[in-house]
């Protein structure tokens, strides 16, 4: 979030215990044409601030979509959209069909299981070891014993690249790269159906940044996952996505404007049309220092 001024999203998972009979039956469903994940007109507003105007967007299965734009332009705020984490203010979100704004708390919940979410700051509880953080969705929604989840837990360590004996360390004890592997391999042990990332490679070295994508492929060629990946980081949006969808600031764009400046593959990003595109992806300030220091006198 840009605005430490506003309340922040807790993105850790809820500590409630929910136990939901229904997953089963709502991973069988065959809603295999359809997209996964569906915005309709979405806008969302801060108090009087509109955040986004009106975005439609529809994410099929097994895509990974990257969602590029500058500081506060709104990414964040759109990806928790999708994920019913923030409220739009007008339109709906459809995941597999099932508008999130009819569920109740309990489908809402049910939903959310089928979601794997990997936030910038990894979101682990640090009063935890690493085992317990990985193994608290295990904990939360399966009936498993605690050998059979320790074991799913090393696993997924392993899966990640971490050795054994973090998991008995705190989460403060590791590295920034360590941490963000750890957050990935908890939103990997359920197999979701959908992974969100927000900025999965922030603060990383290059090095540790291109481990990051790595693994974000190798889970999609392990199983068909639909991805979105909020990233300011264009190795990673190249890398990782087939899609890529760049938003603009709200406040920048002319009155009958989308928001959404570029939506297609990344390999047209360099030839797009639109010159802000361009300018973004070959990070290049183009007029924009001209635009800032005009802002600021006119204050
Ligand atoms: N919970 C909230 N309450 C009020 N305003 C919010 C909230 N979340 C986001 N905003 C505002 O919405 C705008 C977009 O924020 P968002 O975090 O989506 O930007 P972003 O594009 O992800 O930026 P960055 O790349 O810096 O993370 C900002 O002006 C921010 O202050």
């Amino acid at each position: 979030m840009t605005d430490p001024d506003h309340q922040p999203i807790d993105d850790r998972p809820s500590l409630d215990p929910v136990m939901d009979d229904h997953a089963t039956d709502d991973r069988a469903a065959d809603h295999s044409n359809t997209p996964l994940l569906q915005g309709e007109t979405l806008s969302v507003l801060f108090g009087r601030q509109m955040v986004l105007r009106e975005i439609d967007l529809s994410i099929p299965r097994g895509q990974t979509l990257a969602i590029i734009g500058e500081s506060g332009c709104g990414k964040t705020v759109l990806l928790k959209t999708l994920v019913g984490l923030v409220k739009p203010h007008s339109g709906r979100v459809l995941f597999d069909n099932q508008d999130l704004a009819t569920l109740d708390d309990h489908q809402l919940t049910a939903v959310r299981r089928r979601m794997g979410f990997v936030f910038q700051n990894a979101a682990l509880f640090d009063s935890m070891t690493i085992l317990q953080n990985v193994a608290f969705p295990l904990q939360q929604h399966r009936t498993l014993t605690d050998d059979e989840i320790e074991d799913q837990v090393m696993q997924g360590l392993a899966e990640v690249g971490l050795p054994p004996e973090v998991a008995s360390k705190r989460p403060a004890e590791l590295s920034g790269g360590m941490r963000k592997r750890v957050g990935l391999a908890r939103a990997l042990i359920m197999e979701p159906e959908l992974l969100v990332y927000d900025e999965p490679t922030t603060g990383l070295d290059p090095i540790m940044s291109d481990v990051i994508n790595e693994l974000i492929l190798g889970t999609r060629r392990r199983y068909p996952v639909t991805s979105i990946v909020v990233t300011h980081d264009m190795h990673t949006a190249r890398k990782v996505a087939d899609r890529v969808l760049m938003l603009f600031p709200r406040t920048r764009l002319a009155k009958h404007e989308s928001q959404v400046l570029f939506d297609g593959p990344p390999s047209d990003l360099e030839h797009a049309e639109d010159r802000r595109v361009r300018q973004f992806v070959r990070g290049e300030a183009g007029e924009r220092l001209n635009e800032l220091v005009a802002a600021h006198e006119t204050k």
